[in-house]
């Protein structure tokens, strides 16, 4: 497709989506804002914009599609600038939010405008921030939560997606208030949990300085989210706030219940408790990205001895395949440790698996 494109919010989503429209539509000139200068500066240096509007106004006024891929709270306020604005009126405007209710609620300014508002929201991210964590892979397989409001013709929402065809993601169409509701669920909660996490965590180990040192796979694995920007989470949590309160409230009483089966030493309720997550969490697709992130780990199970993270990377490079990460699980002396290397795309995984196969007898296995 052709068109002027106009980004606003030069981040980790702003700066995936642009490069997508890049790859795909290599006509499309891309123009990007961010409020944060050197992220726009950053953002054209690393080719991820054509040029660097130095208002809003400037860049939206004749653009036919713009991404809105700031904080929610801030989206709101950028929506309401946009109303204000003479645009194209074939304009298509989008938003990437982490909440959608409030935001399409507010979206009603542009509608009374003639304006196309389409709710969105790449359901695939990380806990990293900033033009320099984007990526063109990053929405692959992911879902892409839509939420256009009835009024809307579908041409037009064919037209959203065709602009975002590159993501190469999975388009799905929600209301805003059941898009809030399941995100809730399977995102917005389980980062307070995390962070729940965490905090504890550090007020333990103000008494206990081993703590830190010993926090290794397991905790790692469930608090990575806990990274996340505060910035971010804070006015997403603001957005989603009823049905925030109403999950705190059903972990609490089940967090009661757990208690109780301790304190009554119920150990078959306590392994039905953990057999019946077990169950649920093993069946949850592991190929796509969905309520879970796929991360593309290879488990290596490795010899505790200096030197053997080297010799696997080392045959890695052999066959120039690009790691995006790598730890150790820390485990007991004298056993064996487990190797996780993480890779880009589930291809760059199993070619890791062939390799490291083909050179050496340790053993692999792909973690869920
Ligand atoms: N991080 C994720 O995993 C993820 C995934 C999907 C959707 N989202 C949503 O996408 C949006 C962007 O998130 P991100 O992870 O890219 O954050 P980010 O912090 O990487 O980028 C946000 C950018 O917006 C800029 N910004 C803030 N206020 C602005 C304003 N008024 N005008 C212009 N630019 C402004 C910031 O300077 C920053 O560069 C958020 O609404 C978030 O909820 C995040
Ligand atoms: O992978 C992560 O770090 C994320 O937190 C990504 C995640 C999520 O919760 O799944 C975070 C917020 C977004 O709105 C969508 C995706």
């Amino acid at each position: 497709m052709k068109g002027r494109v106009f980004v606003i919010g030069l981040g980790l989503i702003g700066g995936s989506l642009a490069l997508c429209i890049r790859k795909e539509h290599n006509e499309a000139n891309i123009i990007g804002y961010d409020i944060n200068s050197e992220q726009a500066r950053l953002a054209k240096m690393l080719g991820v914009i054509d040029k660097i509007a130095e208002t809003i106004d400037e860049g939206a006024i004749n653009a036919d599609l713009i991404i809105i891929a700031a904080p929610v709270k801030e989206t709101v306020a950028i929506i309401q600038l946009l109303s204000e604005l003479p645009l194209n009126p074939q304009v298509i405007i989008t938003d990437t939010g982490s909440t959608k209710g409030i935001i399409v609620a507010n979206s009603i300014n542009l509608k009374q405008k003639g304006f196309t508002f389409i709710g969105g929201h790449p359901m695939a991210g990380s806990h990293k921030s900033g033009v320099s964590a984007a990526k063109e892979i990053l929405f692959e397989n992911a879902f892409y939560l839509l939420t256009p409001e009835e009024f809307i013709e579908k041409t037009r929402v064919d037209e959203l997606i065709g602009w975002l065809n590159g993501t190469k993601a999975k388009f799905l169409t929600v209301s805003p208030k059941n898009h809030d509701y399941l995100t809730g669920i399977v995102s917005h909660f389980p980062h307070i949990i995390a962070a729940s996490i965490v905090r504890q965590t550090e007020k333990l180990a103000q008494e206990q300085s081993l703590i830190p040192r010993l926090a290794a796979g397991g905790f790692r694995d469930i608090t990575r989210i806990a990274s996340s920007s505060p910035e971010m989470w804070k006015d997403i949590l603001l957005h989603n706030k009823e049905i925030l309160i109403e999950l705190l409230s059903q972990w609490q009483e089940e967090m009661f219940w757990v208690k109780e089966l301790l304190e009554k030493e119920n150990g078959s309720a306590i392994y039905d408790y953990f057999h019946q997550a077990k169950q649920f969490r093993d069946g949850l697709p592991i190929k796509e990205k969905g309520a879970i992130p796929s991360f593309y780990d290879l488990f290596v199970d490795v010899p505790d001895y200096p030197g053997v993270i080297s010799e696997i990377t080392g045959y890695l490079a052999k066959e120039t395949i690009s790691i995006t990460n790598i730890r150790i699980l820390e485990t007991r002396e004298d056993i064996n440790g487990v190797l996780v290397i993480s890779f880009q795309t589930e291809e760059d995984r199993q070619r890791a698996e062939r390799c490291i196969h083909s050179y050496s007898s340790y053993v692999t296995s792909i973690g869920n």
